[in-house]
């Protein structure tokens, strides 16, 4: 067990932190209070060996970081990235100061990497993500059409919204790859300029990632470092591998980071930026059909006469009717068949 140094507040220990039957209602019997009821709620920033660098008091004057571990009622709970915990303890955020994560909240989003040699179970990199980010170069490396493809996929799954970020516009015009995916309609920014950026290219992927927190992804030699570097000068500053975030110079070259976006247009809004260093795959074993679909508003009605458990890519499959009957473009099944035959397909073709 770590050794915690005497707490300002909430001095519980961990016996006390575990979460005890009682009535609705009924108010707690001992001095402790098991329900946490003035813990803090915090957003969880960095994974590192079982320490969590959390942000509470967020957006306001108090707003700064804590280090915190997993208090044992969680059990095998897991805490990750862009999670909502509640949080007891020393909250004081000073040098070696230690709190405990004791409630994790429900999950808006869930966004999954691949299983791999080393760990056969899919798991959670990020939480509460709203978008995923697919930078994709126009040329210098070629565009993976399939690689995009399985990456939307995955952001349907998790409920997280595509944004396509097609980078180097200054080697090869976009249109090609735009056409491709024209009829999903997706909301995609181009950029140019690599170490050249300016506002003036920066401009219109602000707008798209302002009020939102966005997860980046792209294969190697896309440019995604260069873009979140631009887009977050702190961390240009900081060498790249630093953790600007917590501002403590800790390697993380594996695990995913969270920066912070500068306020933004006339909102002053800020943003959120999960950098995936690595995760360049998504679990996409456990798909459910059902959430992408959801995705496909003009298709979903026409599935009601499917056959049971349908692939809906498949002789019987009702989306054929439904589309020859003129309730929606055919491309946009064909689009819609395509992304569900990535899930079958390797990572790398
Ligand atoms: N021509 C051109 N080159 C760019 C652009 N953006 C980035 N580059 C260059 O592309 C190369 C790869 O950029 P990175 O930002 O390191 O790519 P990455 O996707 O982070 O790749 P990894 O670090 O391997 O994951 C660098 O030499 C950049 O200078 C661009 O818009 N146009
Ligand atoms: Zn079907």
């Amino acid at each position: 067990m770590a050794n915690t140094r005497s707490t300002r507040r909430n001095d519980f220990d961990e016996d006390d932190v575990r979460v005890r039957p009682s009535r609705r209602g009924s108010r707690p019997r001992t001095r402790t209070r098991p329900k946490h009821e003035d813990a803090e709620t915090g957003r969880v920033l960095t994974v590192d060996r079982g320490r969590y660098t959390c942000l509470v008091d967020e957006d306001t004057k108090r707003e700064h970081e804590i280090t915190a571990m997993k208090a044992r009622e969680l059990g095998r709970k897991g805490v990750v990235i862009g999670d909502r915990v509640s949080i007891v303890g020393d909250v004081s955020g000073e040098k070696g100061a230690l709190a405990r994560i004791v409630r994790v909240e429900e999950r808006r989003s869930v966004l999954r990497r691949t299983a791999d040699d080393d760990d056969p179970y899919e798991r959670i990199i990020v939480a509460n993500a709203d978008q995923l980010a697919i930078v994709t170069a126009l040329a210098d490396p070629e565009p993976r059409p399939r690689l995009i493809d399985r990456c939307l996929v995955a952001a349907y799954d998790a409920g997280m919204q595509p944004l396509l970020v097609l980078t180097k516009a200054d080697l090869v015009p976009p249109e090609t790859l735009l056409d491709m995916y024209g009829a999903l309609g997706l909301p995609y920014v181009v950029t140019r300029g690599g170490d050249a950026y300016d506002d003036w290219d920066l401009d219109p992927i602000r707008a798209q990632l302002a009020g939102l927190t966005t997860v980046f992804v792209g294969h190697s030699g896309v440019g995604k470092t260069t873009l979140v570097n631009a887009l977050v000068p702190e961390r240009q500053r900081a060498t790249g591998q630093v953790n600007v975030v917590t501002g403590r110079g800790r390697h993380t070259t594996t695990s995913a980071l969270t920066l912070r976006l500068p306020a933004y247009g006339e909102e002053r809004e800020s943003g959120w930026v999960v950098d995936t260093p690595g995760v360049r795959s998504f679990g996409l074993n456990h798909v459910d059909l059902g959430r992408i679909i959801k995705a496909f508003p003009d298709l979903e009605p026409g599935t009601a006469d499917c056959p049971r458990n349908c692939s809906h890519d498949e002789p019987d499959c009702a989306l054929d009717a439904w589309v020859a009957g003129g309730h929606a473009d055919p491309a946009r099944l064909a689009s819609l068949r395509r992304l569900l035959a990535a899930r079958e397909q390797g990572e790398d073709d």
